[in-house]
């Protein structure tokens, strides 16, 4: 399970997405050839974006799970859509799958079972998931949110002098 309440923030930055998943690219340039993508829906839309602008693929495809339905709660793990059929060939081989990031590795580790010779990328990663993923650019400790720009907004910051 997830660390409920995580003690620590790590929020990023559009920019700091944008550098992070680059650099996850550079990462990939050299593993391939990948002859598609499978993104792991709705956070692995974005660095699918990205990656597959920088490394040259064109067929993209996704895989929609979704199991934090409660903000930091993992619950029940959904899977809302599966691969098509042909990517499911050759047990993955030559498919590169792409997430925001890896937890606890339950998210990772369903779509290692679809396809298990797979690449499997992450921009970022916790210990617990750590071993599920391939590739992946910042670690953070397991105590730590990471907080992506989609999901957050400006808000007045009250100064540190009055106890912020
Ligand atoms: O390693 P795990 O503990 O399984 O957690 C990682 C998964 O959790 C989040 O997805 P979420 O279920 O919140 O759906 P979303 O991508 O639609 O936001 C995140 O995008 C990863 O896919
Ligand atoms: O640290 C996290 N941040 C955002 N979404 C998540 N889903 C699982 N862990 C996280
Ligand atoms: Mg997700």
């Amino acid at each position: 399970m997830a660390t409920p309440n995580p003690d620590k923030a790590f929020p990023v930055s559009w920019d700091q997405f944008h550098r992070d998943a680059r650099a996850l690219a550079w990462r990939l340039a050299g593993q391939g050839p990948f002859r598609a993508i499978v993104c792991i829906t709705r956070g692995g839309l974005v660095p699918a974006a990205i990656v597959t602008r920088e490394i040259g693929i064109r067929l993209i495809e996704t895989v929609c799970i979704a199991s934090y339905h409660d903000y930091q709660n993992q619950g029940q793990l959904q899977v809302i859509k599966t691969i098509a059929p042909d990517l499911l060939a050759d047990r993955g081989e030559g498919i590169l799958v792409v997430d925001d990031l890896v937890d606890t590795g339950k998210t990772a580790k369903v779509v290692r079972d679809m396809l298990p010779k797979a690449h499997i990328a992450t921009v970022y990663a916790k210990p617990q998931g750590r071993p599920l993923v391939d590739t992946f650019v910042t670690e953070v400790s397991q105590d730590t949110w990471i907080y992506f720009p989609w999901d957050m907004g400006y808000t007045f910051q009250p100064p540190i002098r009055d106890g912020a």
